[in-house]
């Protein structure tokens, strides 16, 4: 038997599931996303799961199910089953998905922390961090960034100045694989029942810490290439990691880059901290680009914001832009072409 409840099963998803026209079959947590497939993690065990038509035509990519999804299916066989309906979803982590403008695509669902990983070798990247923690405080999840591998030569000096200015928008917590207490302090930040992904490039150490903080192999790891000093690509799918005592953890396979998927303004100034500052602008709609009387502007003149945070803020700027008004275009070539449907059906033949 699982306990459901370990795997963040709660009363605000209880609701949900009553809300369902399908709230006769059974639920359970998606743990592993397959190409056209499910594992779902139910009380009385895992079952393969495929969607229904309704659930997979005319739908959006983001509106899939992805890992962490609480889902509703029919039991088929043993272990088979056909998804109905997936419960409503908060703090879902997306990305744009590669080569589209306007596509997001759901990664982890109902998750409460994202902890976001990078190795303090090559792959240390401020500018990185400030865009992930975009994407996952749109959706009011919690960040935590966990730099690692301190068992390697870095400067201590250098990493801490260039998150001065993030210091205070997120726990930051330094771990080695080599050294226990480092662990035993990640592990402090993860709550019974909560849901934590860990996000981060290919050979950072994510399916490392997993391991160390279960105290058991449950995820391969990637041995480091020789030639490039990077990590070989070892996760080929998502995956679901119950904690004996704690959480939930999501491991996500090594994704680079997370291309904007919210346009919210407030949101980008409070992760690179420009809040501060821009009540003082001349105009209340400022969007700190080239207006007259724009604090920001005077205070990346006089050296109060780095540089490198403020061109990191127009380029993130401009991709949500670019973001929402391609969705917007979407939709207005969607609604017109479903016109031109409708006008078509009404013609008499
Ligand atoms: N020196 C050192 N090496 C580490 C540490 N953590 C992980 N590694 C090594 O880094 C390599 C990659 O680790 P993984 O845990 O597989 O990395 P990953 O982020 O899960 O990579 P993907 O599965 O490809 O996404 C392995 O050879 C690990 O042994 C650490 O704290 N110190
Ligand atoms: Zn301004």
């Amino acid at each position: 038997m699982n306990d459901l409840n370990l795997y963040g099963w709660n009363d605000w998803l209880f609701q949900q599931k009553e809300a369902s026209d399908y709230s006769g079959f059974i639920h359970g947590r998606i743990a592993v996303t397959h190409k056209t497939c499910y594992e779902v993690v139910t009380e009385t065990g895992c079952y393969t799961c495929e969607l229904t038509g309704n659930m997979l035509y005319g739908k959006e990519d983001s509106e899939l199910p992805c890992t962490g999804d609480w889902v509703i299916f029919q039991v088929l066989d043993a272990d088979k089953g056909l998804i109905l309906d997936r419960l409503p979803r908060r703090k879902t982590l997306y990305r744009l998905k590669s080569g589209t403008v306007a596509e997001k695509q759901a990664i982890a669902a109902h998750v409460e922390q994202a902890f976001i990983v990078q190795s303090l070798d090559l792959n240390f990247n401020v500018r990185r961090i400030e865009r992930t923690m975009l994407q996952v405080v749109a959706e009011e999840i919690r960040p935590v960034l966990i730099l690692t591998k301190t068992d390697l030569v870095f400067e201590e000096a250098e990493v801490k100045a260039a998150l001065k200015h993030l210091g205070n928008k997120l726990p930051v917590c330094y771990t080695s694989i080599h050294d226990p207490a480092s662990i035993a302090k990640l592990r402090s930040y993860i709550g019974r029942g909560e849901t934590v992904v860990f996000i981060g490039s290919s050979g950072v150490g994510k399916s490392s810490l997993i391991n160390q903080l279960c105290q058991k192999e449950v995820l391969q790891t990637g041995a480091i290439s020789g030639s490039t000093g990077k990590g070989k690509h070892t996760s080929t799918r998502r995956e679901i990691i119950l904690l004996d005592d704690a959480g939930v953890l999501i491991d996500t396979p090594g994704i680079k880059v997370f291309g904007v998927t919210s346009d919210d303004q407030d949101k980008l100034s409070e992760v690179l901290d420009l809040s501060r500052f821009e009540g003082a602008c001349r105009f209340a709609d400022c969007q700190h680009v080239n207006e007259k009387g724009c604090a920001v502007i005077k205070a990346v003149n006089d050296g109060e914001i780095e540089e490198g945070v403020y061109e990191n803020y127009l380029k993130l700027r401009k991709e949500a832009w670019h973001y929402t008004s391609s969705v917007h275009e979407k939709r207005k070539r969607e609604k017109s072409f479903s016109k031109m449907v409708k006008q078509v059906k009404k013609k008499p033949f």
